[in-house]
């Protein structure tokens, strides 16, 4: 009998009785779920997009209760759909659910085996990392460095906008909105206006690689077994992380030489304006817990790379969702250019709201909200975990499964949103019940909605990313008239990316004012 035989037999009858064993010993206790068949569910859960899992499980949520049990792939993940029992989890066990689970095959390769801050367990090293980015470069008195990048990618997008408007093609807007977002998180992690070229290179290695996890997912099912059957997709999988190394280690490359080239400069020379990228603080930092050492190439990559993807697609979906939403309401645009016109003076020639105008604009920061409320980019969050069994509504939470929350479905609580499907975003303004006074985006008090997260591992670009959203919205407001184009009306379907995108991509008419 050929070797290679024996071994995937093998391989396959031990993973047959850990599946087994997995599902017997942790299904007692477990919060409820559909009936199951080890490994034929597992793997049929496996195959469905977190769309279709959304839908399936708000019927399960009727039937079973507010936390739900499904086993995808190789264990069991409990889902939340109860915002106090979230609340309670999150921030009364907070410490205990703050943990991420050990990372599966592909996660392994791209966050270089958890040193990246969204995938390190609960512990030193993710409080080190998280700490490095909040205050050196999330922090509002550093956010405010990188206002002049905001404005030169404010004047890249409008000028893009403007050559469209001009051609009368109504704009497929998307396109616009990532190459803007990616272009003002390159800066800020790469620290130099890069050319349009270098900028695209550095966008299609990132979108290969979160494109392509749909088609590698099975590798997180049986790893041994699937490698080995599967071993060109294994290998094209490692190409793209490859393509993605090559391109951002010239980058760094290029910073850190940079940065040598200017401590060597005399000290009488004139030093010119130096911003503090990102990658400046990683080549900087050190691990204590590692005997001081610097961070290896690869990590900074994998840093870099969640920096990217964590800022850029979220915030281009949020903006196209909100104008969507914008375009579709000629009633919410009107009111809120003439919110913008208060500020800006009647007759204002002023081709910029500046970011100091924004805190002025509370009905723009109500459609933020509501943007964020009714479409979050994400219906979920990250997967959580606890580090050990953990009783939450006389359940145990098993310690080798994972946990999430239904982030969507709590946006649309009619006990706490009134008509919740309706976009309505007077209800964050005074009397609503979102009201800006009592609302509070991190749920610390009670979370009403979640597109963040909550608790400790709330997402920590959440300020940076409402600056981004109020910032542009505002200006495409002032600078354009946005329509509807005859025959191609705004559709709100949804489809699953990196995150939940309009299913039919907005495209609007547009005027400039
Ligand atoms: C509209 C824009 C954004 C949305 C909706 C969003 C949403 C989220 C969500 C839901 C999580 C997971 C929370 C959890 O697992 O409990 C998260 C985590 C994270 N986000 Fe964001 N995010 C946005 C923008 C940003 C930006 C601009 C950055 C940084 C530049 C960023 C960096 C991160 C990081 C590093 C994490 C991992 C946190 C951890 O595990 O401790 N995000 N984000």
């Amino acid at each position: 009998m050929e070797i290679w035989f024996v071994i995937l037999v093998s391989l396959c009858i031990s993973s047959l009785l850990t599946s087994i064993f997995t599902h017997f010993r942790t299904s007692s206790n477990l919060p409820p779920g559909p009936p199951s068949i080890p490994i034929f569910t597992n793997f049929q859960w496996l195959r469905r997009s977190p769309l279709q899992i959304e839908s399936l499980l708000r019927s399960f949520v009727t039937k079973y209760g507010p936390v739900v049990t499904l086993p995808i792939g190789n264990h069991p993940v409990v889902f939340i759909a109860d915002r106090s029992i979230a609340h309670k989890a999150l921030f009364k066990h907070g410490a205990l659910f703050a943990d991420r689970p050990p990372a599966p095959p592909l996660s392994k390769v791209i966050s270089s085996n958890q040193y990246s801050i969204s995938s390190a367990s609960y512990g030193p090293l993710w409080r080190l990392l998280r700490r490095n980015l909040t205050s050196q470069i999330l922090h509002s008195s550093r956010i405010v460095f990188y206002s002049q990048a905001r404005r030169w990618v404010l004047d890249i997008l409008l000028s893009r906008l403007q050559s469209h408007s001009q051609s009368k093609i109504p704009v497929l807007v998307v396109e616009n909105f990532q190459y803007a977002m990616f272009c003002l998180l390159v800066l800020m992690c790469f620290g130099d206006k890069l050319e349009e070229s270098q900028i695209r290179e550095v966008e299609k290695v990132e979108r290969e690689l979160i494109l392509s996890f749909q088609r590698f997912n099975i590798f997180n099912f049986w790893p041994k077994f699937t490698k080995i059957l599967l071993r060109k997709r294994w290998e094209a999988f490692l190409q793209i992380r490859k393509n993605q190394e090559n391109v951002l280690n010239r980058l760094i490359e290029e910073r850190r030489k940079a940065n040598k080239n200017r401590a060597n400069k005399a000290q009488n020379e004139e030093k010119e304006e130096f911003v503090v990228s990102y990658v400046d603080t990683l080549l900087d930092l050190e691990l204590p817990n590692e005997d001081n050492r610097k961070l290896s190439n690869e990590e900074i990559v994998t840093l870099c790379s969640e920096f990217l993807n964590a800022g850029t697609d979220t915030t281009s979906t949020a903006l196209q969702w909100i104008m969507a939403n914008i375009v579709k309401n000629s009633k919410i645009q009107n009111k809120l250019l003439a919110e913008i016109r208060g500020v800006m003076g009647n007759g204002s020639t002023e081709d910029e709201v500046k970011e100091e105008d924004l805190e002025k604009l509370p009905y723009l920061k109500a459609v933020v909200l509501e943007g964020l409320r009714r479409h979050p980019p994400g219906h979920f969050v990250l997967p959580h975990a606890v580090k050990e069994d953990t009783i939450l509504e006389n359940y145990v939470i098993p310690k080798n499964g994972t946990v999430n929350f239904m982030v969507a479905e709590m946006g649309l609580d009619p006990k706490v949103w009134e008509d919740p499907m309706v976009f309505k975003p007077e209800r964050f303004l005074k009397g609503g019940e979102g009201e800006g006074a009592v609302f509070d985006i991190t749920g610390s008090k009670e979370i009403k909605m979640m597109p963040f997260g909550a608790g400790r591992r709330m997402c920590p670009g959440f300020v940076l990313a409402i600056l981004h959203l109020e910032y542009f919205i505002a200006n495409l407001v002032w600078r354009f008239e946005w329509k509807e184009v005859k025959g191609d009306e705004v559709s709100l379907g949804e489809k699953i990316e990196f995150t939940v995108v309009m299913e039919k991509p907005l495209k609007a008419d547009i005027i400039p004012r």
